[in-house]
């Protein structure tokens, strides 16, 4: 057995996360359930911040709420002096409803809408990360027309090929982010919006992707950045007083993963930055990370009540749980790998392996292949480890499943952060024939 995150089993033998009874909360609020160590979120927090104070260099570190947007969770943000970056006037919103300091809201996306750009503009925003041309033109005749000034970044791609899955791959050149840094255009758009009046260009933006073990793309995409930076300071007479680097850095969801330190990835970019920065004409700008997965993804664990087996015989042994696709898409999207554990029995051996397969109407809603466990039926409660980022914020209704509740822990107490979907919820927006009106005639 092996635990991910400050995961501990408690003198009754049950998991235990947060100080608190696994096996007492989904007794409560019922499965699947998922469960946020807090105190974890906050030591990686601080982890990133100490780490900057360390090296002595001005930052923001921006949560990316898009890893686990709540209420809540934004409100922890807070409280360890996060940034955030939203990327939709709902992220937006529910930063404005937990009362996030606006000043503090970085908004990003490929195709933020009027609307959003409105919306950004009438609560004030830290800055807009600015994407693409028309991006870029609209903003300027909505800022002008407003009167308003903005603060902004350039998000650029700086044709770096990340190691990690195809699909959260972004920082190559064909990528349907940023402006491309290489082929003229990063220029072309800092040459614009240094023109308006209502633009302050902070400085540059970008994004090479996520679950990254390594450093190295980090720091190449650094050296083409500041590069550039370099020669527009010669020709165009910017300095950036902003250089943000985005998230990406990699965690451990199985015994496979090799992550670095959360510390080592910032420590490598900013020494990086700083020798680059030396070597140019340059002032050194504020360094900006925002990561997600490394802030909350193993402070999350989903807690599922085993159903369903059935053999196929020389093949393999599928066991069924109460949730899967629905609650965690990661698997059928990105393949994805999980580890777990029996939460009402976590120290009993190991006896067979068994393939853990979600509930919902599609052969790809298997959760976890090859799972070494002990001999699992109902009854027992699985949990699957480092659910926290992607889990939730992804979750949907397939099948017409409620969402599960998400419960909050921290040195023994447990608080109930979102609350289970009920059915009532799910067809609260449905209009029965007898009631939806003909809305395309007089
Ligand atoms: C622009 C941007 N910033 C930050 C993040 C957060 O990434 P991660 O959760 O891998 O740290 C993402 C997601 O990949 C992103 O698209
Ligand atoms: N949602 C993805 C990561 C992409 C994040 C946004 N660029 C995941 O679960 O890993």
């Amino acid at each position: 057995m092996h635990l991910y995150g400050t995961g501990g089993v408690n003198e009754r033998g049950h998991l235990e996360i947060g100080g608190v009874d696994t096996i007492e909360l989904i007794e409560q609020f019922g499965t699947p359930l998922y469960v946020y160590d807090v105190e974890l979120i906050r030591e990686r927090a601080r982890g990133f911040k100490r780490t900057f104070e360390e090296l002595g260099v001005t930052a923001q570190v921006a949560y990316a709420s898009k890893a686990f947007s709540s209420i809540a969770m934004i409100q922890l943000a807070e409280q360890e002096g996060l940034s955030l970056d939203v990327v939709s006037a709902g992220e937006l919103y529910t930063a404005i409803k937990a009362n996030f300091p606006t000043e503090r809201i970085h908004f990003h996306g490929n195709n933020k809408s009027e609307e959003e750009l409105h919306m950004a503009l009438d609560y004030d925003i830290g800055c807009i990360v600015v994407d693409n041309f028309s991006e870029l033109t609209l903003l300027e005749e909505i800022c002008t027309n407003r009167e308003q000034k903005v603060k902004i970044l350039l998000r650029v791609t700086p044709g770096i090929e990340a190691h990690t899955h195809d699909y959260i791959l972004t920082g190559q050149e064909d990528s349907k982010f940023g402006f491309d840094l290489i082929n003229g255009q990063a220029e072309a758009a800092l040459r614009q919006a240094l023109h308006s009046e209502f633009l302050e260009v902070l400085g540059l933006h970008c994004h090479i992707g996520s679950q990254i073990f390594q450093t190295t793309g980090f720091l190449l995409a650094a050296q083409k950045i500041i590069g550039k930076l370099s020669d527009w300071h010669g020709s165009v007479g910017f300095q950036p007083q902003v250089l943000n680097l985005g998230g990406g850095f990699g965690i451990r969801y199985t015994q496979e993963d090799d992550p670095l330190p959360a510390s080592q990835y910032v420590e490598e970019i900013v020494r990086e930055v700083q020798n680059l920065i030396a070597d140019s004409d340059l002032v050194m700008p504020e360094i900006w990370i925002e990561p997600g997965r490394s802030l909350v993804g193993d402070a999350g664990v989903t807690l599922y009540k085993v159903g369903s087996e059935k053999e196929v015989p020389n093949v393999r042994k599928y066991i069924a749980v109460d949730g899967g696709m629905s609650d965690n898409i990661r698997p059928a999207l990105y393949e994805a790998k999980y580890d777990a554990i029996l939460a009402n029995r976590p120290l009993d051996p190991v006896e067979e392996t068994v393939s853990i397969a979600g509930k919902c109407c599609e052969s790809g809603d298997m959760l976890i292949w090859d799972l070494p466990l002990p001999k699992a039926g109902r009854g027992d409660v699985l949990a699957v480890f480092c659910t926290g980022a992607y889990g939730y914020s992804m979750s949907n209704n397939y099948n017409r499943i409620p969402r599960p509740a998400v419960v909050f822990a921290e040195k023994g107490e447990a608080r109930l952060v979102i609350k289970r979907e009920t059915y009532e919820d799910l067809i609260h927006l449905d209009l029965a024939l007898h009631e939806a009106a003909v809305v395309n005639k007089e």
